[in-house]
């Protein structure tokens, strides 16, 4: 048995893992945290999930590494410097480690993939993420990383940004530079979680797009990150690995 712990417990996403862990044979849900909860039944936990809040995520990530207790992060937010600081409190206790993704529904990691790999086989690429009117951030964890894969493949194979004549234009028409890559984000009330990535060449465009119709689409990809995290040395970052498509 696997001792988990969840923070963010009583949040969407958080009370659908508490439900998951509790109806896994394998995990033993040891802790309930969420805030104003103390976080000392943690320290009983081999594997702490976070689902909180990018302001509070650093905070508890910092407090499982210096208690020894691996985790599982989907909490979004990260940025180059923010997995840097991670790495060197994780080098400074070895043997305790860390998954971060920005998304784990298996369909969405695919999604990601599929688009870095058509990137640099189309002049134009774009993203257009879909979320529930509650959330914190924008553009979304996924859309930022998905821009971020896209770009790298289309640099390595020598495509340059995608064509774009626009002079003039109210602010945010274009949305969001995401390393050359436009991201438009839309909130509307009756979504969960949605993405497409639009790809457009020579008289044809290929779009991919994903669903997440329930928030159980997070679970099986939380579960295997909790069953594998205590192998996987420091840190990880995205679900790619653990799917073999890297
Ligand atoms: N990687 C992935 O696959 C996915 C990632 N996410 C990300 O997960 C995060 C949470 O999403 P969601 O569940 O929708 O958000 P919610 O706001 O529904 O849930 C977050 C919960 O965490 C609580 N919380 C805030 N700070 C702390 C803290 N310091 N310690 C413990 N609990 C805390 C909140 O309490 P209160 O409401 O009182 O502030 C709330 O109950 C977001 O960053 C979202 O983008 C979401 C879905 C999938
Ligand atoms: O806040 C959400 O709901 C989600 N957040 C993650 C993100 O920002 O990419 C993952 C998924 O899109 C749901």
């Amino acid at each position: 048995m696997i001792k988990v712990g969840v923070l963010g417990a009583r949040g969407r996403v958080g009370a659908e893992l508490c439900r998951a862990v509790e109806a896994a044979e394998d995990l033993e849900l040891v802790a309930a945290v969420d805030v104003g909860d103390s976080r000392e039944p943690l320290s009983s936990a081999q594997v702490a999930i976070d689902f909180t809040h990018p302001d509070a995520v650093m905070d508890n990530l910092r407090w499982c590494v210096e208690h020894g207790v691996h985790t599982v992060v989907g909490t979004t937010g990260f940025d180059a410097q923010k997995l840097e600081t991670v790495r060197g409190w994780l080098a400074a206790h070895s043997g305790v480690n860390s998954l971060i993704a920005p998304n784990f529904a298996v369909g969405a990691v695919l999604m990601m993939h599929f688009a870095q790999k058509a990137a640099p086989f189309f002049d134009s690429v774009e993203i257009v993420e879909l979320h529930h009117p509650n959330k914190a951030d924008a553009p979304s964890g996924t859309a930022r990383r998905t821009a971020e894969l896209a770009n790298a493949a289309r640099e390595k194979a020598g495509v340059g940004r995608s064509p774009d004549a626009t002079t003039t234009g109210l602010d945010g028409a274009r949305g969001a530079d995401v390393d050359g890559v436009r991201v438009h984000a839309v909130r509307l009330a009756g979504l969960i979680a949605h993405q497409e990535v639009l790809l457009g060449g020579h008289g044809e465009t290929l779009t991919i797009r994903h669903d997440s119709l329930s928030r159980e689409s997070f679970s099986p990809g939380v579960l295997l990150g909790v069953r594998r995290v205590g192998e996987l040395p420091g840190l990880t970052v995205g679900l790619e690995s653990l799917l073999g498509l890297d």
